[in-house]
């Protein structure tokens, strides 16, 4: 990137000018003088290349966390692995470039410094976080919950990773994107708790999925949730009532203190709520936009904003040198 100061009234290369700086003078910086017109041309000439140039380049993609899940591969090793319709939504709908997430929470151990400074050496290279969904469950003694009946599938690694990565990220005002199990940590890193199996909650319907071979009847509408007025879904949406799907067995019981109720389904669960004084966009939700996202337009909403707000951050975090220079 060509990069000039005009200096003592003479337009010279950023290197010169901020290495050779002039007797008595304190250091090369930016004059006031009005320079002439073949310097200011000259600067200017540089300044419009460098722009048609850098508008021509590809929108800078920004990166985003996409957590992973530790699963054992059956054959006593284990993988960590990501669902790809979330790598897919995260290149497709956010128009950014997906950075798995491994489940290393288990590495730091009780170790809470190091583990703080892997999650801001990490969340100093994102530019927002998608919390995946699974069908794991949150281990209960995170929130205070009875034992979960037999046979439940936990990921305590994945656990060990998300819980704290959720806090630091909101505190950073890193955008946070959190879907089923998503909202579920979510709720459980501010200090809600969850219903383990919302179907044998007196009132509550079933909100499991279909157990169908069709994903799209998987993932299809499966019923209605009702908006908070005012809120930022619908602030989003435009809208007070729309169709989701549903592939989940907990749901919130108590919301966090810090969580703003967003949806509920009519049955009266929690199906969506925010973090109004995260810095960073933050939203959570229990159903699955990220199936088919760019064909649903609801999905297609809540996914731009989010990519917003990743591209905001890309911005402020990736100066470009010009910009530096002057600084
Ligand atoms: N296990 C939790 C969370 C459910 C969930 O995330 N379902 C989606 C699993 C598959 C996918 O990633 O789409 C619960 O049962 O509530």
């Amino acid at each position: 990137m060509a990069c000039y100061f005009l200096c003592c009234g003479r337009a010279v290369p950023r290197r010169a000018a901020l290495h050779k700086p002039r007797a008595g003078a304190a250091g090369c910086h930016l004059q006031t003088h009005p320079p002439n017109k073949r310097i200011a041309s000259t600067f200017l000439h540089a300044l419009a290349k460098e722009m048609d140039r850098s508008s021509l380049r590809p929108p800078l993609r920004p990166l985003v966390g996409v957590t992973a899940c530790l699963k054992e591969n059956g054959r006593g090793g284990w993988h960590h692995t990501v669902g790809d319709k979330y790598v897919r939504a995260a290149i497709q709908a956010v128009a950014a470039l997906p950075v798995l997430i491994p489940a290393v929470g288990p590495e730091f151990g009780e170790d809470a410094a190091a583990m703080t400074e892997a999650l801001d050496r990490l969340l100093d290279s994102l530019d927002g976080v998608l919390l995946t969904g699974s069908p794991s469950n949150v281990e209960p003694y995170h929130y205070g919950g009875e034992q979960s009946r037999q046979g439940t599938a936990h990921d305590p690694a994945r656990d060990a990773t998300t819980l704290p990565l959720i806090r630091h990220a909101l505190d950073r005002g890193v955008p946070l994107f959190a879907i089923c199990r998503g909202l579920q940590e979510v709720n459980v890193a501010l200090g809600g708790t969850l219903h383990q199996l919302v179907h044998e909650v007196e009132g509550r319907r079933d909100h499991r999925s279909p157990k169908s071979s069709d994903i799209d009847v998987n993932y299809g509408p499966a019923h209605d949730i009702e908006i908070v007025e005012g809120g930022l879904l619908h602030r989003l949406l435009g809208e007070r009532r729309v169709q989701v799907n549903s592939l989940h067995a907990q749901g919130v019981d108590r919301l966090a203190p810090r969580a703003r109720l967003e949806a509920v389904a009519e049955d009266g669960q929690v199906e969506a709520f925010s973090v109004p004084d995260a810095p960073g966009f933050a939203l959570a939700l229990q159903w699955h936009p990220e199936h088919r996202a760019l064909e649903n337009p609801v999905s297609k909403k809540l996914f731009d904003a989010f990519a917003a707000a990743c591209r905001s951050r890309a911005a402020s975090r990736l100066v470009p040198p010009m910009r530096a220079a002057a600084e």
